[in-house]
């Protein structure tokens, strides 16, 4: 490959943070390997890409494209019309634009925008993070030439010969923690106390912040502090629920930008069990408790959390046990350095921080 060459790449997908941040992943690398490329996103109108994916530098255009329901709605019949639109618009978008490559990685735009690059014969990579295909990957994999997943035994959904396990692609930063001390400041924590950080995957998570909201009175008698995202759709609910609570134990934000420092200062960390938080987990090496989310497709969340509490390499609760047990189970983990260093060393075991270099490179075989 011509190093100097002023390479064209779109990257297409989102919906959620676990679709969006290992596209930003590929395309920062991409960039580091070839600073004269040109990168454009194809995101979803409306959707969580059109915001986070300028905030990281790059051009994103929306399509108006909306997901099909799995269950049977109303909302699905004006799918077809929907998706005529997307694919005119994302045929005129790859052919102005000449990509050399298109990467998918799942969400709806990566439908639209993969089938017309293919139509045009330009080479195509599918990146799917979790351990089962998402509809639109499954509705590709003819399509694309090659297939980067996460997971063994991902033949199950797609061809053999296209397949390449890679890992998720992780941001680079996550890859080298700051110190403790920079992130306690950077989030006005309390260096001398244990903390916990509690996410909820990219959009928050009910269960997860109950399972706080109705335990506020045990959490008082611990000498410890949480760092917890709440996610969009809850934060105003929990910020008036907790008013009275400690605000030096509590620190209550809708959204973490600065996810190095969040891991950074984080003594164990509950969470559910998005893919690319899990991949991220085990390049961060830290103590985990999982909470699955339930309401996902095939119930992957669960199978991603159990690919590790089989390792001995994190902990789980289920989402209908977690108000009762979670925070219990928290502080009994944060007790127990023995445990932690047990967990910590297994988790870091599955890591696999080259994943982005490798996706970059199966991309630039496929131009060559
Ligand atoms: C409810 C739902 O549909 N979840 C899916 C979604 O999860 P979701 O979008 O939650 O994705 P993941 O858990 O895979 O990743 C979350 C990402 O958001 C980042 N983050 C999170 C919180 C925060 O405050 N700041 C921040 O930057 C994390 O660092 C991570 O990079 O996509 C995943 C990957 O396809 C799937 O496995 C999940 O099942």
């Amino acid at each position: 490959m011509d190093m100097q060459k002023p390479y064209r790449f779109i990257l297409s997908g989102g919906g959620t943070g676990g679709h969006i941040f290992p596209a930003l992943a590929i395309a920062d690398e991409i960039k580091k390997q070839l600073p004269n490329a040109e990168i454009l996103f194809v995101g979803a109108e409306g959707k969580m890409e059109m915001q986070k994916v300028p905030e990281a530098g790059y051009k994103i255009f929306g399509l108006p494209i909306a997901g099909i329901q799995r269950s049977l709605t109303l909302k699905n019949l004006s799918f077809p019309f929907k998706l005529l639109n997307s694919l005119r618009q994302a045929k005129k978008i790859v052919k102005n634009f000449k990509p050399d490559a298109v990467i998918g990685v799942g969400g709806y735009a990566s439908g639209p925008t993969l089938r017309a690059a293919s139509n045009l014969g330009i080479p195509c990579l599918l990146q799917e993070q979790n351990s089962y295909a998402g509809l639109t990957n499954k509705w590709l994999k003819k399509k694309v030439k090659q297939i980067c997943v996460a997971y063994e035994g991902m033949d199950k959904y797609f061809p053999a010969s296209k397949l390449n396990l890679t890992g998720n692609p992780i941001r680079k930063n996550l890859l080298d923690l700051p110190d403790r001390s920079k992130a306690m400041k950077s989030f006005d924590l309390d260096e001398s106390k244990k903390t916990i950080l509690v996410l909820g995957g990219s959009l928050g998570a009910r269960t997860i912040n109950e399972s706080i909201a109705q335990n506020l009175d045990i959490l008082e008698k611990e000498d410890c502090q949480v760092l917890w995202q709440t996610g969009k759709l809850y934060h105003n609910e929990m910020l008036t629920r907790f008013e009275n609570a400690d605000k030096k134990q509590l620190k209550v934000l809708e959204f973490i930008k600065n996810m190095d420092e969040a891991y950074a200062a984080a003594d164990i960390i509950i969470t559910r069990a998005g893919a690319l938080s899990v991949s991220e987990l085990q390049v961060v090496g830290k103590p985990v408790i999982f909470v699955p989310s339930p309401n996902v497709a095939e119930d992957h969340q669960t199978k991603n959390a159990q690919a590790l509490t089989q390792e001995d390499a994190a902990l789980m609760v289920t989402d209908a046990q977690a108000v009762k047990e979670l925070l219990p189970k928290a502080f009994e983990l944060l007790k127990d350095t023995e445990k932690q260093k047990q967990l910590s060393e297994n988790i870091k075991k599955m890591a696999k921080p080259k994943a982005t270099e490798n996706i970059v490179s199966i991309i630039f075989k496929m131009i060559e």
